[in-house]
């Protein structure tokens, strides 16, 4: 499998672009606000905008090289590349808007098409018309016909933010099938923070045109406070195995490296492996192991790292290896004389899991 390597440096009309990175096997989300220049930085990995200085490949492949003047051309790059909205051709079906490419004799055959029909759920679809397919319907196939063009990487721009909450969480199965199933480099704009959380392998932040941050998700959400100042919404991705769940109270048992978590889920089981999101907001802390309570999680913890602003206080905590974070008020830190290196514990409601971001893959 090849990977992604970006280094590149540019301009959008007047907007400055810097990046480096590698993105592997699986989903690479690049992240950052409106403006940040996720988009121009797609359109130099995709060939339609030229950077000035550096170098793009896809493992042997080089598509762009300043120093020795290689600047492939955007159908030359063996690239999917799958916009906010799907692009379909209107008056043609499912089945030839996804073999389009085919038949006009501009793409050679990759993939067979029941593997992507069946990949991305689209076997009912094929007679219809795109106007008559749901906003996440017709992004699937889109991504299909991404697909079917037998491509070496996959562009996807924000795919999921022209749809509601209840049409996103319909796709992020097949996205997350696609990641795991293709086999190849994924590059997904995004700016929500669940999806990167529940999709993303590698996540690239980006700020004025800059790289601010790069590497493993849980290790660079961990490492940022809020990723790209997502203030109310800062917290920690952590992982873990699923050792138990209890069928009577729909509750799974995780084992985080040594220390037990709880979640309420209906899908989890044993053997698999999950991520969670928790938020800042929802950890609370006590200087000793509190009884009979109802709170489900106790974790001791070490704080690494107090940084207070206002009324608030962010707290960087360890455990197992894992990062946590937890927001109180200036004033609980104050009265509880919380201080870095201590051990403190910290305190999860299982309900409080951000379940709309949880990833979960069997095994591993
Ligand atoms: N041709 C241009 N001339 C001047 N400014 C430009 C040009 N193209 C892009 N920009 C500016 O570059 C910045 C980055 O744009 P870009 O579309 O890459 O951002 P983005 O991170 O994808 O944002 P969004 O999430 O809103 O899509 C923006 O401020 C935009 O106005």
């Amino acid at each position: 499998m090849s990977e992604l390597v970006v280094s590149i440096s540019g301009r959008s009309g007047s907007f400055p672009l810097s990046a480096d990175f590698t993105a592997s096997r699986g989903v690479t989300a690049l992240f950052g606000h409106s403006g940040a220049g996720k988009t121009t930085l797609l359109k130099m990995i995709a060939g339609t905008l030229s950077p000035e200085k550096g170098r793009i490949a896809i493992g042997d492949t080089v598509l762009f090289d300043s120093e020795s003047r290689i600047n492939a051309a955007p159908e030359k790059r063996h690239i999917g590349y799958v916009f906010q909205d799907a692009r379909l051709f209107p008056h043609l079906s499912v089945r030839h808007n996804l073999t389009y490419a085919l038949w006009a004799g501009r793409r050679q055959a990759g993939r067979p098409f029941a593997e992507v029909v069946d990949l991305l759920g689209l076997g009912s679809l094929l007679e219809r018309r795109p106007a008559t397919l749901s906003g996440g319907e017709r992004q699937r196939v889109a991504i299909g016909r991404a697909l079917l063009s037998n491509p070496a990487l996959l562009l996807l721009d924000e795919p999921l933010s022209s749809l509601d909450h209840a049409r996103r969480q319909e796709i992020l199965p097949y996205l997350e099938r696609l990641r795991d199933e293709s086999g190849l480099p994924i590059v997904y704009v995004s700016h929500e923070i669940d999806e990167v959380a529940r999709l993303a392998d590698t996540l690239v932040v980006l700020s004025e045109g800059r790289v601010v941050a790069s590497g493993p998700v849980a290790e660079v959400f961990s490492r940022i406070d809020g990723i790209g100042g997502a203030g109310e919404d800062a917290g920690a991705l952590i992982e873990g195995h699923v050792t138990g769940w209890d069928p009577g109270y729909r509750v799974a048992f995780i084992d985080l490296g040594g220390e037990a978590f709880q979640v309420v889920d209906e899908k989890l089981r044993p053997g698999m492996h999950v991520r969670l999101r928790v938020r800042a907001r929802d950890v609370s802390l006590a200087r000793h192991a509190p009884e009979a309570i109802s709170i489900r999680n106790v974790l001791p913890v070490r704080i690494v790292a107090i940084s207070e602003s206002g009324a608030f206080a962010e707290m960087e905590l360890s455990f197992a290896a894992q990062v946590l974070r937890a927001r109180l008020t200036r004033k609980s830190v104050a009265d509880l004389g919380l201080k870095p290196g201590e051990e403190v514990f910290a305190l999860v409601k299982a309900v409080s899991v951000d379940r709309s971001s949880m990833r979960f893959a069997k095994g591993g």
